[in-house]
């Protein structure tokens, strides 16, 4: 497994905590930033993200800003991102199972790194159960390909 890892500056501290989680894990990622010490814009590190998993490049995201909103709005206009904000691990877990979700999103002013390190966690290790999900998941595509 591939994962891409990006914050902005609202984000980095949990980003650290996160690739500290994939090394752990032994899982393949690469961190695009920011490399921030001052202000950013999350859509810069958002979409190009999106578009490496959407691409196939990876096979999943991990986006991380000051709530974790303007994350995942942008992530979600990507074609075949399902970018899911998280900030418990019932919902890590359940939308991996049922969304299938491909992108995680999280807020750093919304969490602390014990849970944030917890959620990327279990998240990653996820498996959809597809069966009645399938459907749901592909009714979002016919959408998009509309
Ligand atoms: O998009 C966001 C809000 O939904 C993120 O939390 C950003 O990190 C935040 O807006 C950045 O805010 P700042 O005041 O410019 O640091």
């Amino acid at each position: 497994m591939k994962v891409i890892l990006a914050s902005d500056h609202g984000g980095v501290n949990i980003r650290r905590e996160v690739s500290e989680v994939l090394e752990e894990l032994n899982i393949e990622y690469e961190d695009i930033g920011c490399n921030c010490e001052g202000s950013v814009d999350f859509s810069d590190y958002a979409f190009p993200a999106a578009e490496r998993v959407a691409s196939g490049e990876f096979d999943k995201g991990i986006l991380i800003c000051g709530t974790g909103i303007g994350m995942s709005i942008s992530a979600n206009k990507v074609k075949g991102i399902r970018a899911a904000l998280v900030h418990d691990l019932f919902t890590a877990k359940v939308t991996r199972q049922h969304n299938d979700s491909n992108m995680l999103c999280m807020g750093e002013r919304v969490i602390g790194p014990g849970l944030a390190r917890e959620i990327a966690k279990t998240w990653v290790q996820g498996e959809f159960e597809a069966g009645r999900h399938k459907k749901r998941i592909n009714k979002i595509a016919d959408y998009e390909n509309k």
